[in-house]
């Protein structure tokens, strides 16, 4: 793993010295809008790179499901490895290999949109392929962007950022960004005993209050499904099979919660979204890539979870994005 210094690819773990410790996410850099002057609406215009590992590229896969977009927005999936290269397009080792230009890696994506770029090399990056460049490389902006953009050409106007909830899931989803979603990551990147316990700590504590909820109410804002359960999801399907063990977040599994385990069950089972979902990748791509916490690579065999199995959600009053009852 690594990142790109004006263009030049280095090969470089996360720098924690700095923090004490601690993981520190940094920006992303490509912030446009689909549908603008800059980036028209176009049929085959647009190609989504993701790695199926990573959960904040797993949003922008489940949106393109969820609003019909598959026809609309290619994707190119990454390798699971993410080695000295950075994520790389090796068919060999799981990549669909890049549709547009055949690169090996990753990184000569962000260097044909800018020869000179620094920073990170991440997925998702949303590419306009006619004017060569990148959309967007921020989820949480993409996956707004597939909620509205397409809605007139697709005719889906689900609507998974409603106006009259907006407050209420933004603030959920700070909470859950911090807490959660990037809470198991300050977990397992950290470097020192008391950075590791601190998000240890406020990862749980985070999980027994949406614990709370998800007795009472079938989704996190109510009974509405929004993009809030979404961003959830990506990391709670991955917990205990990876970040229970490998980010060491392992005062419960998540199957030991009753209500998460049941709302994370509903989800999975939702239409369209267990083709997102690639376990496989998921753990080749934590086990093998981090040497510093796995040095022998082996991934673990288990955990044996059906996530297929029944739940009684369904017996909670519950509203789709279309406004419908469920
Ligand atoms: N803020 C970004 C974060 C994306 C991100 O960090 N992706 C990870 C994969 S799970 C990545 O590509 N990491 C490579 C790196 O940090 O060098 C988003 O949500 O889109």
């Amino acid at each position: 793993m690594g990142l790109l210094v004006e263009g030049k690819w280095q090969d470089k773990w996360y720098d924690t010295s700095k923090s004490g410790g601690k993981f520190v996410r940094e920006e992303s850099q490509f912030r446009g809008a689909l549908g603008d002057s800059e980036h028209p609406l176009e049929k085959g215009r647009y190609q989504l790179y993701v790695s199926l590992a990573c959960p904040w590229a797993h949003r922008a896969l489940i949106f393109r499901e969820l609003k019909g977009l598959q026809d609309l927005i290619d994707v190119s999936v990454v390798s699971p490895l993410m080695l000295e290269q950075g994520w790389t397009f090796d068919a060999r080792s799981g990549s669909t290999g890049d549709a547009l230009y055949q690169s090996d890696v990753m990184h000569q994506i962000y260097t044909r949109h800018k020869a000179d770029y620094t920073g990170r090399v991440t997925v998702p990056v949303l590419w306009d392929a006619q004017r060569e460049c990148i959309v967007n490389n921020e989820s949480s902006e993409i996956i707004r962007q597939f909620n509205s953009a397409f809605n007139e050409v697709t005719g889906n106007h689900d609507d998974y950022y409603p106006e009259d909830l907006r407050a209420e899931i933004d603030e959920i989803n700070e909470f859950v960004y911090h807490r959660i979603n990037n809470g198991v990551y300050k977990a397992g990147f950290a470097t020192t005993q008391s950075a590791y316990e601190e998000a240890y700590n406020s990862l749980f504590e985070a999980l027994d209050t949406i614990e709370r909820k998800l007795v009472h109410q079938r989704f996190l804002v109510g009974d509405r499904i929004t993009e809030a359960d979404w961003r959830l999801f990506t990391t709670l399907i991955r917990f205990d099979p990876v970040y229970h063990g490998h980010f060491k977040c392992n005062r419960q599994r998540l199957e030991d919660f009753p209500a998460i385990a049941e709302y994370v069950r509903e989800l999975y089972q939702w239409p369209g979204v267990e083709k997102t979902v690639n376990f496989d990748h998921i753990k080749q791509h934590y086990y093998r890539s981090h040497g510093t916490i796995n040095p022998t690579g082996i991934v673990p065999v288990g955990p044996d979870i059906d996530f297929k199995r029944s739940h009684t959600r369904g017996l909670m009053a519950g509203v789709n994005a279309a406004g419908k009852s469920l």
